[in-house]
């Protein structure tokens, strides 16, 4: 809670001495082989979470089975958690505490979600703003109501048939994540762009699709001072009002989501356009707030609801289950186990659920900028690994592309793999298809095939090529997490992400670090406007190493 060095834990010491002593012969094939003798494996390192308020419907199972951990490794993993006070340091984040301390800030993206006394009462939670979420949510769904239905028309008289969401980082990954995930759910004549690149190549293509007098622009920006976002709303301003010609009709065409008030009125925005959030929104978690707005234009504010109550429900099961039963809990010591003890320093999200494609894209920034820190919160360098580097795409294409580094590489690579037990889209038997390739990948690669399996296979004439023989070889005993959902609705994606966010939290909090700020995005933000200034001149170039003012000089010889 206090930026403890992790290391300092008893029970970390002794997870290292079990590592020293174990991992060498422990095998998912042996601890496997002990079921017969002590139980389902799987019934033991397997857990069901039940939405509250649909049960059946928006259930996830979570089997943490083929995981190289033993009782032993499991209870001093538990303990670690207890000894690092994650129950505490969650009731801190709960309560709206400034555990963000570099900005001095409470950190609740779960008041967010905190709008649904019917599903087992509200969290008290008292933080300047926790009081108008409700209004937001409701000027939110006013609003989407309008544009949705036609009622909403631009400036001349024509209802609006694209929305362009201009952002970046959080204020961007999270409503593209989400409007391709719940797409099912979509008003499929209302079309939704991102625009996120300071690239002109990004906006010049989606504005090639655009109708000015049909197209409303949100500009999403927690600060509202991001280059990249400015840039880009300045120069759709300009397109637009190539059409439009008079500033008055701005209002019925741009708005903002944003805490900076002043910045949004002075860009031209009207206050009564903006949908406002507050600084204890982290940008990567500001999925949940104003910066939805795309998403409920999208599936409609009733979908967007129920997003809100998925991570609600999963906001109370993090809250208020014991340890050893708690989701998130349990991803974060997995993963705990690999990246400090195995030296793992990947971990691929890998979803068998086509409109999850971005799902890994998102978490990039939820977990890296989160936990991608190298000093404690008590400012000690820390001895030891902090976040991994996720990365993933759908499943069955990462099958056809990297797998086979995961199976037979020299990395190890700890998976999680999802799936829905039901598909949004039942055509001939793909589902079943897809599913087995789910149920195989994680089998083949904690139990892998052996020389005696291979040479058998291959027949005695073949196996007496060694080289090929070897080559065939799957060693196993890759550790998988496997997550199934009952269908990807609007409210298990709102819990998966919430998992994930928690999880997330629980790490950060193990390893004594601040998961809430990003003070790594800014030298080269501060580096790249003093550049700016001198691109126009090349003598104005100073102040730099050879390599970097080589490259500058070689950008200004040769522009046209
Ligand atoms: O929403 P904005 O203020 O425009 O910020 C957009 C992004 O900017 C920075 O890169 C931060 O590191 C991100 O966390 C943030 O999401």
């Amino acid at each position: 809670m206090d930026g403890r060095p992790a290391t300092e834990y008893a029970s970390w010491q002794k997870l290292q001495k079990i590592y020293d002593e174990q991992h060498a012969s422990l095998t998912l094939k042996d601890l496997f082989a002990q079921d017969a003798s002590s139980g389902s494996r799987f019934e033991t390192f397997s857990r069901l979470y039940q939405s509250p308020s649909s049960g059946e419907q928006d259930k996830i199972l979570l089997d943490y089975s083929k995981n190289l951990i033993t009782p032993e490794i499991w209870s001093t993993l538990l303990k670690l958690a207890e000894e690092a006070k994650v129950p505490e340091f969650r009731d801190a984040m709960f309560k709206g505490e400034h555990i963000n301390t570099s900005e001095g800030r409470a950190v609740l993206h779960v008041a967010l979600r905190n709008v649904f006394p019917q599903a087992g009462g509200q969290f008290d939670i008292k933080e300047e703003g926790a009081d108008e979420v409700k209004e937001v949510l409701d000027h939110m769904k006013q609003f989407s109501d309008a544009v949705r239905s036609g009622e909403w028309k631009g400036y001349t008289g024509k209802s609006i048939t694209d929305v362009v969401n201009i952002g970046i980082g959080g204020s961007d990954l999270g409503p593209v994540m989400v409007t391709e995930a719940l797409k099912p759910y979509s008003k499929r004549d209302l079309k939704m762009h991102f625009v996120s690149n300071v690239d002109g190549s990004d906006i010049a293509e989606v504005l090639k699709e655009c109708d000015a007098e049909r197209t409303l622009f949100i500009v999403a920006s927690k600060t509202f001072t991001t280059q990249e976002t400015m840039t880009n709303a300045e120069s759709a301003r300009d397109w637009f009002l190539s059409s439009a010609k008079d500033k008055e009709h701005v209002a019925k065409h741009f708005v903002a989501l944003s805490t900076n008030t002043s910045a949004v009125t002075s860009f031209g925005i009207s206050s009564s356009n903006m949908f406002k959030f507050w600084d204890w929104v982290g940008g990567r978690y500001s999925l949940w707030s104003a910066i939805g707005l795309s998403i409920a234009l999208s599936i409609g504010y009733e979908n967007f609801e129920q997003l809100l109550l998925g991570a609600h429900e999963m906001d109370r099961h993090f809250k208020e289950t014991k340890l050893e039963d708690n989701l998130p809990v349990i991803l974060a010591l997995v993963g705990i186990w690999y990246n400090d003890f195995y030296g793992a320093q990947t971990q691929a999200l890998l979803p068998y659920d086509q409109y999850l494609h971005k799902f890994a894209d998102y978490f990039q920034q939820g977990d890296m900028e989160s936990n991608g820190k190298s000093v404690t919160k008590a400012g000690d360098v820390v001895g030891y690994q902090t976040g991994p580097i996720i990365w993933g795409q759908s499943g069955t294409n990462g099958q056809h592309a990297f797998y086979q580094l995961i199976h037979q590489g020299t990395k190890l690579i700890p998976c999680d793999f999802l799936a829905p037990v039901e598909t949004q889209n039942k055509i001939g038997n793909h589902h079943s298809i897809l599913l087995s390739n789910f149920f195989a990948q994680p089998e083949a690669l904690a139990f892998g095939k052996t020389e005696e399996q291979v040479i058998e296979e291959l027949g005695p004439e073949q196996a007496k090529n060694d080289a090929l023989v070897k080559s065939k070889i799957f060693a196993g005993n890759k550790p998988t997490n496997s997550i199934m959902f009952q269908k990807l609705t609007p409210k298990t994606l709102g819990s998966l992400i919430a998992l994930y966010e928690h999880k997330i939290h629980v790490q950060g909090a193990i390893w004594g670090i601040n998961s809430y700020d990003q003070m790594g995005v800014e030298l080269g933000k501060v580096l790249a406007k003093n550049i700016l200034a001198q691109l126009g001149d090349a003598d104005k170039v100073k102040g730099h190493d050879s390599s970097t003012t080589g490259l500058i000089h070689f950008f200004q010889k040769n522009r046209k």
